[in-house]
């Protein structure tokens, strides 16, 4: 596919996606009916789709309209690109440029240039402040890095990265967690890799690591992860205990279903159960939520958000918290974790289970903001007062 061809077809997916559809299934139907798609155009296309999404407001702006074409316009006028020599009309370029849209479209300004809807906008200027808002805003439209976390089960820092320059894939460690590398070159050559499929790395945003990594744990700790879905805390924490095990459950028992393959590549053991009935010494509650802080993964999920979900969530989690206190035992200590940037469901939640129970206190709070090295994170550390046992 040529260049233009190639952003001709992101302009069509993008009104798929516009019309409701999730961004993932656009692609795979436009790949599946695509066999003249080569890797390399299926990977430019998706990277086209994406980087509209995390942009759409800005770059709709400069192209002057909301449609795929004309955001795909407004992308290119933002990156600096001619567009005339994209939109030409010739063989599978998108046709060529109208007066009209030639004259149309203008700089974005003010809060177009944030990326996001303005009711999320004003909720981060609320909590933030207005420069700090505009910072976790601005860091959303970017790509995220690609991240591993080294399996110290089977690998440490020093051997992963030899392994994985093996795989023809360069690494650096990344700041924010000692397991943590930031991939630089060959990120789409890790799941054929030696040693992603040998388990001595997975793919783990840092700051998911970070999260991980502050649970307190001693050797015959009983942990469980109330919300482990595919796992992927559930595998650092059992890497932490030197394998494990680790309880895992989930509400909807389906999202573990990878977990027995995934643990038995890395070396850790796993328990998976449907109604944890016993006490732990920490249970991590990594719940449900807006996913703010990973909006550079999913962007779409940036614009289809609404209050009245995330109020919706905002119950869910603190049902969550509610039963995870009455599984951690006297001394133990209740771990919260969201990926999202937004305080109603990070201190917010913190705030009303303090108020609901009285008896309990945050030894920790802590905020990642999405940033080169990492997605948003928040976590808070819950414990009883007094607590001897
Ligand atoms: C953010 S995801 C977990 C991601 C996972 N911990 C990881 O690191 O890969 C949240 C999970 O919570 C689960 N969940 C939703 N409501 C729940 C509830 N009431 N109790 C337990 N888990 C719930 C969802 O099915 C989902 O898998």
């Amino acid at each position: 596919m040529t260049p233009a061809a190639r952003i001709a077809t992101a302009a069509e997916i993008l009104d798929a996606v516009s019309d409701g559809m999730a961004a993932e299934q656009a692609l795979t139907r436009w790949a599946r009916g695509a066999r003249f798609a080569g890797s390399k155009d299926r990977a430019a296309v998706r990277d086209h789709v994406f980087d509209a999404l995390r942009r759409w407001r800005s770059a709709a702006c400069a192209g002057g309209g909301t449609d795929g074409r004309r955001v795909m316009l407004g992308l290119l006028r933002l990156d600096g690109a001619d567009p005339e020599e994209i939109f030409t009309g010739r063989g599978h370029a998108p046709p060529s440029l109208t007066e009209a849209e030639r004259a149309g479209g203008s700089p974005p300004e003010g809060r177009a240039g944030w990326d996001m809807p303005d009711w999320i906008a004003d909720r981060l200027e609320r909590a933030h402040g207005v420069e700090a808002a505009a910072r976790l805003a601005k860091a959303l439209r970017e790509r995220a890095p690609v991240t591993l976390r080294v399996n110290t089960l089977k690998s440490d820092v020093p051997s992963a990265l030899g392994k994985l320059e093996a795989d023809g894939i360069s690494a650096r460690p990344n700041p924010l967690c000692n397991t943590a590398l930031t991939v630089t070159e060959g990120a789409r050559r890790i799941a054929q890799g030696a040693a992603y499929r040998d388990g001595l790395v997975e793919l783990q945003d840092a700051a998911s690591q970070a999260v991980a990594a502050l649970v307190p744990l001693t050797p015959e700790a009983r942990v469980l992860d109330y919300c482990a879905g595919g796992g992927g805390k559930t595998l650092a924490l059992a890497a932490r205990m030197g394998g494990g095990p680790i309880v895992a459950h989930d509400a909807d028992p389906r999202r573990m279903r990878d977990l027995p393959d995934r643990a038995a590549r890395a070396g850790a053991r796993v328990e998976r159960v449907d109604h944890p009935d016993s006490l732990y010494h920490a249970v991590l509650t990594d719940a449900p939520c807006s996913g703010s802080g990973a909006w550079r993964r999913s962007p779409e999920a940036k614009w289809r958000l609404t209050p009245e979900r995330l109020s919706e969530l905002n119950s869910i989690q603190d049902d969550i918290l509610d039963r995870a206190a009455e599984l951690t035992a006297p001394a133990g200590t209740l771990v919260y974790a969201t990926c999202s940037i937004l305080a109603e469901e990070n201190d917010a939640r913190i705030d009303a289970f303090l108020a609901r129970h009285t008896g309990w206190h945050a030894v920790l709070r802590r905020a990642f903001d999405p940033d080169v090295d990492g997605d948003g994170f928040f976590t808070a550390h819950l414990t009883r007062r007094n607590a001897t046992t």
